[in-house]
């Protein structure tokens, strides 16, 4: 190997440990170095992943380098190639690709199924046995600014459960994952421990779970059930409000899990002291342990994600066809995997190669309808990104200006860029009042007149929902 080589296999290797799996190999596996006249040049597939490259990773790869390499650090290039090369052992060494693939799972093919799904807790008689989803895995769970944090406590419970962090605690908007990860939990603890009971649950099961106790005075096999649990994940956790009886029963249940050392994890749309009609005494547990939020992907981890579900179904998945997607689909990863579905679909029914004006072809009836696009998620992360604040500041009581004014922007891009009603909007942003939306939406028309800053700010915003 020259030196030049060497020097790309100790970036790939730096590379790998900063990026994580899914981002080195959706990025970096593709690139391929060819050593040149002291420059390292590195090919890659298209224009888009160029531009890709060169803003978001070509700092870290000439830092690596120059980390390697010391004051001899080479010029880096980037330029378009024919498409990555495969590097053998064997290959010249003018050419060097990244490390090889991570292990394939198993195909979804039919003829291959996925590994059993493990049985949670044998249940009471009462309490039907459930099943985590086998997909639901850390493996599968794409890692980016948005959940690393979220991911990284939950792997930390999942290897200690009952010893770290008791209660976690996520939180996030709709369709960003949370059920994912906590799953992703429960698999893994199952995984280590096939003798550990383990209960998924949404919490209106639970509710459900505790009228049927209630009616037929079944508490004490309620009791002995939920309280042998080694591992309890509660998905949905607002779903307790206004419901006394059950806040009552998860409150002993919560203390007499947590001090026999069994885990707890919930979730909900919102931080636990902002989920208003929940009993004070249950508020203050909740943030007992550690509360994480899970914050709707960037570009470039939607597009990671694009690549990795396609990869799932045996799909190559062209760059340029995942940017197009990850563009226009912002506001969720369910809306994405929507999306991908389509695109899928569209070019296995027509026998077409999946090209971007396949893929404009497939979602043109959704790109068409961009009203129709425009979710009150999409607004308000697209509102909480414009102003440099979090997405849950949009549902959060928190009321000074810098924070206040850009929610009720939001509100008043919903209103006009939705259908939705007045108390609808109210309850999308924290279960405000429809007088509240009404209030925002006049305050700031008038102030689109008066100011011109706002006036402007709020057109740049329009044109961004709407493109
Ligand atoms: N980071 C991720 N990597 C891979 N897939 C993801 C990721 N985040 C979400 N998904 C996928 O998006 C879909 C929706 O995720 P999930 O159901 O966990 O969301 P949620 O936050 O629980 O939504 P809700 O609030 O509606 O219950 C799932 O199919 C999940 O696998």
């Amino acid at each position: 190997m020259s030196a030049l080589e060497n020097c790309w296999a100790h970036c790939l290797t730096e590379l790998e440990g900063r990026l994580g799996a899914d981002q080195f190999r959706i990025w970096i596996r593709p690139l391929v170095a060819e050593p040149k006249d002291d420059a390292l040049h590195l090919i890659v597939p298209n224009q888009i992943f160029l531009q890709f490259i060169r803003d978001r990773f070509l700092g870290l790869i000439e830092e690596a380098a120059a980390g390697f390499c010391g004051g001899e650090a080479p010029t880096i290039s980037l330029k378009v190639g024919s498409g990555p090369r495969k590097a053998a052992p064997s290959q010249s060494s003018s050419a060097v690709a990244a490390a090889p693939a991570q292990p394939r799972r198993p195909s979804s093919n039919p003829a291959n199924p996925a590994p059993a799904q493990p049985v949670i807790a044998a249940a009471a008689a009462n309490h039907e046995t459930t099943r985590l989803n086998p997909n639901f895995t850390f493996e599968t769970l794409v890692t980016g600014k948005a959940n690393q944090l979220a991911r990284a406590a939950a792997q930390q419970v999942a290897e200690h459960p009952g010893e770290s962090y008791n209660p976690l605690f996520v939180y996030g908007g709709v369709g960003l994952g949370k059920t994912h990860l906590i799953q992703s939990i429960g698999n893994l603890v199952h995984q280590r421990n096939p003798a550990a009971k383990i209960r998924y649950i949404h919490a209106e099961k639970y509710v459900t779970d505790v009228v049927k106790a209630y009616q037929h005075k079944a508490f004490d096999e309620f009791k002995r059930y939920y309280h042998s649990l080694d591992l309890l994940l509660i998905d949905d956790i607002q779903f307790f409000v206004g419901k006394d009886k059950t806040q009552e029963e998860f409150f002993y249940l919560f203390n007499a899990l947590v001090e026999g050392h069994k885990q707890i994890i919930l979730t909900s749309d919102r931080i636990p002291r902002e989920i208003e009609g929940l009993q004070e005494r249950l508020t203050s547990r909740f943030s007992w342990g550690l509360t994480v939020a899970i914050e709707p992907p960037e570009l470039e981890m939607r597009v990671a994600i694009l690549m990795k579900k396609a990869e799932r179904e045996n799909f190559k998945l062209d760059s340029t066809v995942a940017f197009f997607v990850a563009k226009h689909i912002r506001s969720n990863v369910r809306e994405l995997e929507g999306a991908l579905k389509r695109v899928l679909a569209y070019s296995r029914f027509t026998n077409q190669p999946l090209t971007l004006d396949a893929a404009k072809e497939a979602l043109k009836d959704i790109l068409a309808a961009g009203n129709r696009l425009i979710s009150v998620e999409n607004i308000q992360k697209t509102v909480a990104d414009f102003y440099k604040i979090k997405v849950a500041d949009m549902h959060s009581k928190k009321r000074t200006r810098d924070i206040a004014r850009p929610r009720q922007i939001a509100m008043t891009l919903t209103k006009e860029l939705t259908q939705m009603s007045l108390p609808a909007i109210g309850d999308a942003f924290g279960g405000r009042d429809h007088t509240t939306v009404l209030h925002a939406c006049r305050t700031i028309d008038e102030m689109r007149q008066n100011d011109q800053e706002l006036g402007h700010q709020y057109s740049v915003l329009l044109q961004m929902l709407r493109s």
